[in-house]
């Protein structure tokens, strides 16, 4: 038969699409865990991994007769559970992932009992988290573990069949997780699973392939154009944490962006508006005319500074002070998850000139940077580290003073 669903829209966490920034480019992927290591270890007990699917699983398959299965695990993190809608050779490849090999690998998220947050109603827009307690740039705000981890594949142009696969990732979920799930928001109506991957998952590549993946508590927060916090999705420990990337005051409603900001203020509300059905009223889009068109102008301005800096041919235009100029404009956007994009940026510019002093000052903020900062720009942590220790053998060394 056929899998017959249609495709969901997800917030993106591919870099590529519609991540904040997108500095990966000129760097080589490096280390993806960064974002869960400064989580304090608290001892707990645990209940041993199993790697063994806890139902039989289901297949279907598509037109060219490729299977798509559903495969669960109840005793996932600690009996939260999780359900996979995707292949058998990924689902044969997840067993060795960190989040099915490594002990006590979730003991520290899910964990719910004292957040700095609290879940507040707000006409309009329904749940958000509104911060209990003062958090500073850094600070952990929420870490959770899929409830569903559906392949994009596995979603086709027509309806019927393919819900009812859908149904039996969530009916195989423990009871505690089914209710969880049903919890999260619904912007249209239809199938009720499928509605809920709409709203609520998010985009990324995983195991080579494009995926949604449903973090049902993290879904709880509210779009913003100038958010207050950024999130960091670990594809091996399948850890979503979100970080406050400035101080966030209590009372404050704590944000992440759904959508690449780096676009015009109407680009981004129609997005919204297709994606998501709001009009968004954020700070920033609801503005003076004014002061909408002097951040569509900055906006422009990063996106070519960008380009400049990511430009390692003799007639870039790229230079330190291209890179500190591209510091301010974030600053002057406040767009402050993106600051160790920047630094990283303003150390290889100074590198290239042959200024090692300045190259690894701004290497040690762009690392500083890399916990509140999106999956792309944690893969440079490598590229930075690697710089510190050799600046000189580094390959960006005089890279520009050389092109002459
Ligand atoms: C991932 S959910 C966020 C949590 C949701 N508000 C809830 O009640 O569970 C996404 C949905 O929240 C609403 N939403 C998110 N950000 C919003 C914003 N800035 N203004 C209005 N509605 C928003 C939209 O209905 C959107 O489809």
């Amino acid at each position: 038969g056929h899998v017959e669903v249609e495709v969901p829209t997800g917030i993106s966490n591919d870099p590529t699409e519609s991540n904040l920034l997108n500095a990966s480019q000129i760097v080589r992927p490096g280390g993806l865990d960064e974002g869960v290591e400064k989580i304090p270890k608290v001892k707990k007990p645990r209940k041993k991994l199993s790697t063994r699917w806890t139902t039989k699983p289901s297949c279907v398959s598509d037109d060219s007769g490729q299977e798509f299965c559903v495969y669960t695990n109840s005793n996932f993190a600690n009996g939260r559970g999780i359900s996979f809608f995707t292949t058998e050779e990924i689902s044969e490849s997840v067993k060795d992932l960190a989040a099915f090999s490594e002990e006590g690998v979730h003991d520290e998220v899910n964990v719910f009992s004292d957040p700095p947050w609290e879940v507040r109603n707000i006409p309009g827009r329904g749940n958000g988290l509104f911060a209990t307690r003062k958090l500073e740039r850094g600070d952990l705000i929420i870490a959770d573990t899929p409830l569903g981890v559906y392949n994009s594949d596995a979603f086709f142009a027509d309806y019927g069949l393919g819900y009812q696969y859908l149904r039996k990732t969530y009916d195989q979920l423990p009871e505690e997780s089914r209710v969880i799930l049903m919890s999260t928001a619904a912007h249209s109506p239809g199938d009720p699973i499928m509605e809920r991957i709409n709203t609520n998952a998010f985009a990324g590549e995983f195991e080579g392939q494009n995926h949604f993946f449903l973090y049902p508590e993290t879904a709880l927060m509210n779009h913003d154009c100038r958010p207050n916090s950024m999130y960091y999705h670990n594809t091996s420990s399948l850890i979503h944490s979100a970080h406050a990337s400035r101080t966030i005051n209590p009372g404050e409603e704590i944000t992440i962006t759904y959508i690449n900001l780096l676009q015009s203020g109407t680009e981004r509300q129609e997005i919204l508006k297709m994606m998501w059905g709001f009009d968004c009223t954020c700070e920033l889009c609801s503005g003076s005319e004014l002061s909408k068109a002097r951040s569509d102008m900055n906006i422009e301005k990063i996106v070519q500074y960008h380009k400049d800096l990511a430009d390692w041919t003799s007639s870039s235009p790229a230079s330190p002070q291209l890179a500190e100029h591209l510091l301010e404009l974030y600053n002057k956007e406040h767009l402050y998850a993106a600051l160790g994009t920047g630094h990283m940026f303003a150390s290889l510019a100074f590198n290239a000139v042959g200024n090692v002093d300045m190259a690894f000052q701004h290497a040690e903020k762009a690392l500083e940077a890399g916990m509140v900062s999106s999956g792309s720009v944690i893969d440079d942590v490598e590229e930075m580290k690697t710089l510190m220790k050799g600046p000189k053998v580094h390959w960006s060394f005089m890279a520009r003073a050389r092109m002459g």
